[in-house]
């Protein structure tokens, strides 16, 4: 019997997990510099000088708020910014409710006032937003449209935006070993092949609007998308929306609720504005922050953000299991795994301090069933299989599933180059450079996890002489076992 069991995680475009925008696999075609983006010219120009600068410049306020704006520049930039929203009626000039402001994040929203909690801070009108459709409409887009050309010609892109995909070999070197490297390094081979492809097929025929744009700017711009495009909302595939983009993440926010929709508004309600509540109350100076996904695991909050969180639950790790195509019972078990809602392959996300996935024991003594168990597999069982499945089947099956699972965990384990207890001390030190940090958290959480489900299958190791299994639990269905477990024999 072979079971596959690959301890991989998929590509995030791929992933089960809910994503920053619905759709990444094709890139966004984004507008260059149409009257609509200016504002965002700004913005953007805005986020990322400030944060290149922001250790030098800015001195954060217990609220984390900033009370100076550190160079002139940036100040008029953030000023042009704002006379661009008032100019589009976005904000009320005498009585806005918030204001971008300079914040431990980078920018961030900084209530002006005393804000209710659900209370809607910041609208923004469709003909304001960047998507496809701005695209369609400029020069570029009917040239056949260029995917994240605005990000491109903007000459901010020059600034170094520290997310993963921008990270060197040597940084990178410090997540060895962990899923969230193999994630990262699929996302950069994805975006390479998609910018050979617009280089020839986009760049090259416009050499006129672009600068030379390398493989680096690239990267960048597929970060700032990844970051910056809302998810969930009706109808939009990938969507920046300028302002609201400013809002940043707030880690004691724990509603489920999504913070933003898009509302019809005007006579039949033709008129689509964005708009962003604030889900706690915030009072004046503070800053207006939102849960932006709390399924995301710390790899994915670093891979899309940037940042990670402090809270156990956030560490992860994926395991991926696979019904051999080499099996020869494969097509029994791909039909009950399908009527079950899963596939030759599954995906389970192992969280840290909770129990495992409902369906991943199931899955796997399907997997590994074979043998004196195979008659399971008979039709005549498809529709109580499952059932069956969900309960140890026999000693053999579950040994193995304990065995092939323990393997998998400590194969996986030998690919870090540190153990936990090198990651925490070196944390515990508190001298770690902030990106060495994100990775020696995420590493230390990804081997937690490991222990986790390895630590559970150990247990269960142990358990499996006092376990039931299938042919006894039929047999007490049948009467056929007294008290004590002895088989009842009649004449
Ligand atoms: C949608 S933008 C928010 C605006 C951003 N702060 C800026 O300066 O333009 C998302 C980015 O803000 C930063 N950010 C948001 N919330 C954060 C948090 N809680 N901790 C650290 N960085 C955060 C990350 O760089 C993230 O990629």
């Amino acid at each position: 019997m072979a079971m596959v069991f690959s301890p991989s995680v998929s590509l995030p475009f791929f992933s089960r997990r809910p994503c920053c925008s619905t759709s990444h696999k094709c890139c966004p075609f984004i507008s260059p510099r149409s009257k609509a983006t200016k504002g965002i010219e700004t913005l953007f120009a805005l986020a990322t000088t400030t944060r290149r600068r922001r250790k030098s410049i800015i001195t954060i306020r217990s609220t984390g708020v900033n009370a100076s704006l550190g160079s002139s520049a940036e100040a008029g930039r953030l000023e042009s910014f704002w006379r661009w929203l008032c100019e589009r009626g976005v904000v009320s000039e005498d009585s806005p409710l918030v204001k971008p402001g300079v914040v431990r994040e980078g920018l961030g929203l900084v209530a002006q006032r005393n804000i209710s909690q659900n209370e809607v801070v910041v609208k923004v009108p469709r003909k304001l937003w960047i998507n496809p459709d701005t695209v369609a409409a400029s020069q570029i887009g009917s040239e056949g449209g260029l995917p994240v050309a605005y990000l491109l010609r903007h000459p901010s892109r020059l600034h170094k935006f520290y997310h993963l995909l921008n990270r060197s070999e040597e940084e990178l070197s410090e997540i060895q070993g962990t899923q969230l490297l193999s994630t990262t390094l699929g996302v950069k081979d994805y975006v390479k092949s998609e910018f050979l492809k617009v280089k020839e097929q986009v760049i090259a025929p416009h050499s006129h609007l672009f600068p030379s744009i390398t493989l680096d700017d690239f990267l960048w711009a597929f970060g700032i998308l990844r970051s910056r495009a809302f998810s969930r909302l009706r109808g939009e595939s990938l969507v920046l929306i300028p302002f609201a983009d400013l809002i940043n993440h707030g880690s004691s926010i724990i509603s489920e609720d999504v913070a933003w929709e898009i509302k019809g508004t005007g006579l039949f309600s033709k008129e689509l504005v964005f708009s962003l509540r604030t889900p706690l109350a915030v009072k004046a100076g503070e800053q207006v922050l939102i849960q932006y996904d709390l399924q995301k695991s710390n790899a994915e909050l670093a891979l899309d953000y940037g940042f990670i969180e402090s809270r156990s639950d956030r560490d992860a790790y994926t395991l991926t299991l696979e019904i051999p195509e080499s099996d020869s019972f494969f097509g029994d078990k791909l039909d009950i795994a399908e009527s079950n809602g899963l596939g030759e392959t599954a995906y389970f996300d192992i969280v840290l301090g909770h129990a495992l996935p409902q369906a991943m024991l199931p899955f796997l003594r399907l997997v590994a069933l074979g043998g004196t168990d195979a008659f399971l597999l008979e039709s005549i069982f498809r529709n109580s299989i499952w059932g069956h499945l969900d309960m140890p089947i026999s000693r053999a099956n579950e040994e193995l599933i304990c065995r092939v699972v323990r393997d998998a965990c400590n194969s996986a384990l030998s690919a870090y180059h540190t153990t936990v207890e090198e990651d925490e001390e070196l944390m515990d030190a508190g001298t770690l450079d902030p990106k060495l940090e994100i990775a020696v958290r995420i590493r230390a959480g990804e081997k937690k996890v490991l222990h986790q489900i390895d630590r559970i299958f150990k247990e269960r190791e142990m358990e499996l002489d006092s376990l039931e299994y299938y042919q006894e639990r039929r047999l007490k269905e049948l009467g056929l076992v007294g008290e004590q477990g002895e088989i009842i024999f009649w004449e």
